[in-house]
């Protein structure tokens, strides 16, 4: 699935107007009919239903007009309600406007009740920008109040198509038409949490135009199954790679339980889990095909020539990952910073490892070897000193910012996880589980994507299919215990399925 910026949109549709000779009245007569193709189809047939169509100045307005005429011309009883000085329309709306009122479709002026069956909200579309004022917030509170079916035009009214921030009134929709591509702001909270379901419609931007462009933006959606290495039949356990854990201390040896088992589960030839002795026990008393390796220990925990160990062993290993449930000792965090910037093999930094680098970023340039990094939000607020409602304003931007001067893969685990390459490439997943948010689950998480790692594949491609089979994984999870009983117990169980058969992460968003 395509994600565009809005600039990158508009750049589309120039491309389409001026370089391919698409009118751009056709493209809005596009937009207008895929729109109600998409309505009838949730709806049912239009005809005969009360349908009242807000329209603001821009375009989306003008789609809106487009729609309310088709709407009428299929026997719907349509209202139109402008949301500013009819005066100032241009281009295309304007055409539109000029249309429907020589049609004598309705007009019914802002502020009173709306009764009728189908709100068409085309107030405002990518266009829109800051917060929703006047009129127009008094009428988007009547459309969220209204208890009729709404429909937005490319995006819910007050959500920002390229931040998914959404002004203090922003419609709620239960249907979302888009065009051409989805916009980071479909992906991304609390926009994304502003529609039911979301249906990108085609408006005739020949598919070459939007094929060529390299948008920097893509959706972890099923198609990313296919970064799941192959497996010769002709193989042995050597041929999947073998994955060293530095994981797990006193309180917290499910962590190196949960993150170990989960590499095995993901195909990895060989794991072994490097804890503390003193949770060698524990931890083994849970474990059978993942090996173990004691790591050295003073008054109870890790002692400093662990660094020594762990070195030493990554000579026979192909990759690493280190941090999950290692706790925030001194040792735990010099260790930290000895893998960091010693270790040569690709590595992936999960939990309390983020803490040991968060206040000493600049040793992230100092490494030798592939870095993924997995942060959940409030980790990655401790690493780049950003709090986290400056994160949350622009996540994609603070992700590609850090992935790229740091040269690492990050993982921004959060409602909607992020996932920024080093070239900047971020790649959004495209729905949630709240079972997901449970104790464990970034460590199955991490697990997931040292197991694809260690399989040989590219650290970019092992993030996102790691978050793809995370999702798919806690997906079926969900179905079987569903979303407030789920354990990471249940997710790791789940992750073999995962593998197995595709589940559809995404069933909110279609194409047609
Ligand atoms: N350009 C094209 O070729 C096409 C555009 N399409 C439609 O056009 C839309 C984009 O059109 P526009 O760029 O005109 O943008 P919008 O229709 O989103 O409206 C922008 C207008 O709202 C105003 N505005 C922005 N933020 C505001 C705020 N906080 N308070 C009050 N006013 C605010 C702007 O000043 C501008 O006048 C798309 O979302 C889509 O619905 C479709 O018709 C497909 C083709
Ligand atoms: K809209």
């Amino acid at each position: 699935m395509k994600v565009v910026s809005v600039s990158q949109m508009r750049g589309l549709e120039q491309a389409a107007i001026e370089d391919c000779g698409v009118p751009s009245l056709l493209l809005m007569e596009n937009a207008a009919a895929g729109f109600l193709m998409a309505l009838e189809r949730e709806t049912g047939p239009v005809a005969g239903k009360k349908i009242h169509v807000f329209c603001g100045r821009g375009n989306n307005g003008g789609d809106g007009f487009a729609i309310a005429r088709m709407a009428h011309n299929l026997h719907a009883d349509v209202t139109i309600t402008l949301l500013f000085d009819e005066a100032s329309a241009e281009g295309d709306a304007k055409t539109n406007l000029e249309i429907v009122k020589k049609m004598g479709i309705p007009f019914s002026a802002a502020g009173g009740g709306i009764s009728c069956d189908i709100i068409v909200d085309a107030i405002f579309g990518t266009g829109f920008h800051g917060e929703i004022e006047g009129n127009a917030k008094s009428c988007i509170d009547a459309i969220n109040n209204s208890g009729a079916f709404i429909a937005s035009v490319d995006i819910p009214s007050g959500v920002s198509a390229d931040t998914g921030h959404a002004s203090a009134s922003s419609v709620f929709a239960d249907l979302c038409v888009t065009f051409a591509a989805l916009k980071p702001g479909h992906l991304l909270f609390p926009g994304r949490g502003h529609f039911q379901k979301l249906i990108k419609g085609n408006i005739s931007v020949p598919r070459e135009v939007i094929n060529e462009l390299r948008s920097g933006y893509d959706v972890i959606d099923n198609s990313k199954r296919e970064l799941i290495p192959k497996r010769e039949t002709n193989s042995h356990k050597g041929s999947f790679g073998k994955a060293l854990a530095f994981v797990g201390s006193a309180g917290m040896s499910g962590a190196a339980v949960l993150s170990s088992s989960a590499i095995l589960k993901s195909g990895a030839g060989m794991a072994t889990a490097a804890v503390p002795e003193t949770v060698l026990g524990a931890v083994c008393a849970h474990l059978t095909s993942v090996m173990t390796v004691p790591l050295p220990c003073e008054n109870g925990s890790l002692a400093e020539p662990a660094a020594d160990l762990l070195l030493e062993k990554l000579k026979h290993q192909d990759v690493l990952l280190a941090g999950c449930g290692i706790g925030t000792s001194d040792a735990a965090k010099k260790t930290i910073c000895r893998l960091v910037t010693e270790n040569e093999k690709p590595m992936v930094l999960d939990a309390d490892g983020l803490n040991a680098v968060s206040g000493c970023t600049e040793l992230l340039l100092e490494k030798k070897c592939e870095l993924i990094l997995t942060p959940h939000i409030v980790e990655f607020s401790r690493l780049t000193g950003l709090t986290v409602l400056k994160i949350k304003e622009n996540p994609i931007l603070a992700a590609r910012e850090f992935a790229q001067k740091f040269q690492v893969t990050l993982v921004l685990k959060d409602a909607v996880t992020v996932v920024a390459a080093k070239d900047g490439t971020v790649f959004i997943s495209p729905s949630s589980n709240s079972g997901l948010a449970t104790a464990g689950s970034g460590d199955v998480l991490a697990g997931i994507i040292t197991g694809l790692l260690s399989q040989g594949a590219r650290p970019e491609h092992a993030a996102v299919g790691g978050v793809y089979l995370h999702l798919a994984a806690g997906n079926i999870a969900r179905k079987a215990k569903g979303e407030y009983g789920m354990t990471s117990e249940d997710l790791l169980s789940s992750v073999p399925a995962a593998f197995m058969e595709e589940i559809d992460i995404a069933p909110d968003i279609k194409e047609w």
